[in-house]
């Protein structure tokens, strides 16, 4: 099946107001979404996700590139492809503060042109769905902002477009809201074939809910892949060691040659070493390298990680030779 949303080398520079200095904020960035999938565009501070987002919006015009939505190619058609789309953005503008859950939700499942009858089903629904009911009669601006982040949602999907744009959705709320968020997006997406594209610095919310992420460095996709083959990837080869007492220096200067990126936290009693392995069989170089001075092995265990490690690894451009031999 065709994608529903195809991006082609795009590219956006800012000139800076008074400076002559061009800042290249995305620069030739490629990557497709699938119809009702969940997709995370993560990217730590300034690599361009809000750029790649807005130009997908039609809020930015790209210097270069194309984006196709539903194969219509949003500069050309502009308006027949941003109907594809709705967009929950920072600070919830998609929502009208001084009107109440109820009104909003009425005026934008009315501005479809639906029937009194349908309108009321649908506010109905949502409002359940949203567990909103009890708060129906409650101006916005005086909602909680996980009840405005709910209601913001369920306004996008009012306007029954196929792609729903969501920037840091679990910002500032409480761990229960986060959860119920999370559940409603993954209903979202599942039960209404809605394609969710989350742009967060949450990655428990990215590991939860989403199958798969690109990740941006620096205005370039340096990811594109299915969260749980980066999690398998990163995992396999992940130990953790204790030894009984310290390292010596001549095994601490080997290891830094065979794995650089190691962690050691020294105790006299009972150090930790942690060491990430390209093949399984390095665990024997790893091996030598304690039997030199004899040092004791107390237990070692496969390191678990999480998803928030893996981006820091992969954004710290750590993770290249993880990424060469599973491509
Ligand atoms: N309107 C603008 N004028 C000038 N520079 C801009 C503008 N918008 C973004 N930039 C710059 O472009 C780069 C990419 O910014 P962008 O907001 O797309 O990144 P981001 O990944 O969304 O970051 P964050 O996670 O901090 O929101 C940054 O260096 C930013 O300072």
């Amino acid at each position: 099946m065709e994608p529903i949303i195809k991006i082609q080398n795009l590219k956006k520079s800012y000139k800076k107001r008074k400076a002559k200095e061009v800042i290249q904020a995305v620069k030739g960035i490629s990557f497709s979404v699938n119809r009702g999938e969940i997709l995370g565009l993560l990217g730590p501070n300034g690599a361009g996700k809000s750029t790649t987002i807005k130009m997908i919006c039609g809020l930015v015009k790209p210097d270069a590139g194309t984006i196709l939505i539903d194969g219509i190619n949003n500069q050309d058609k502009r308006l027949k492809a941003l109907n594809h789309i709705s967009a929950v953005l920072e600070g919830n503008r998609n929502i009208y503060w001084r009107l109440t859950v109820r009104e909003n939700l009425e005026y934008f499942a009315g501005n479809r042109g639906a029937s009194r009858k349908e309108v009321a089903e649908e506010v109905a629904s949502l409002l359940e769905k949203f567990r909103l009911k009890e708060k129906e009669n409650e101006l916005v601006n005086r909602l909680s902002r996980g009840m405005q982040q709910k209601l913001a949602i369920a306004v996008a999907m009012l306007a029954n477009t196929d792609v729903i744009l969501l920037d840091e959705p679990t910002l500032g709320l409480d761990v229960e809201t986060s959860y119920e968020v999370r559940e409603l997006l993954r209903s979202v997406a599942s039960e209404y074939n809605r394609t969710i594209i989350i742009s967060s610095h949450d990655m428990d919310v990215i590991q939860d809910i989403c199958e798969r992420t690109v990740i941006i460095n620096n205005g370039q996709v340096v990811t594109d892949d299915k969260v749980e083959n980066l999690l398998r990837l990163f995992e396999v080869r992940a130990y953790k060691i204790a030894l009984g007492g310290l390292l010596t220096e001549r095994q601490l200067l080997l290891l830094e040659q065979k794995f650089p990126h190691y962690t050691y936290i020294p105790d006299t009693f009972q150090s930790s070493l942690e060491v990430d392995l390209e093949k399984s069989e390095e665990i024997y170089d790893l091996f030598d390298i304690l039997k030199l001075e004899s040092t004791v092995v107390e237990s070692i265990d496969r390191k678990s990680i999480n998803f928030e490690q893996i981006f820091i690894k992969i954004v710290k451009g750590e993770a290249e030779h993880e990424m060469a031999q599973s491509s």
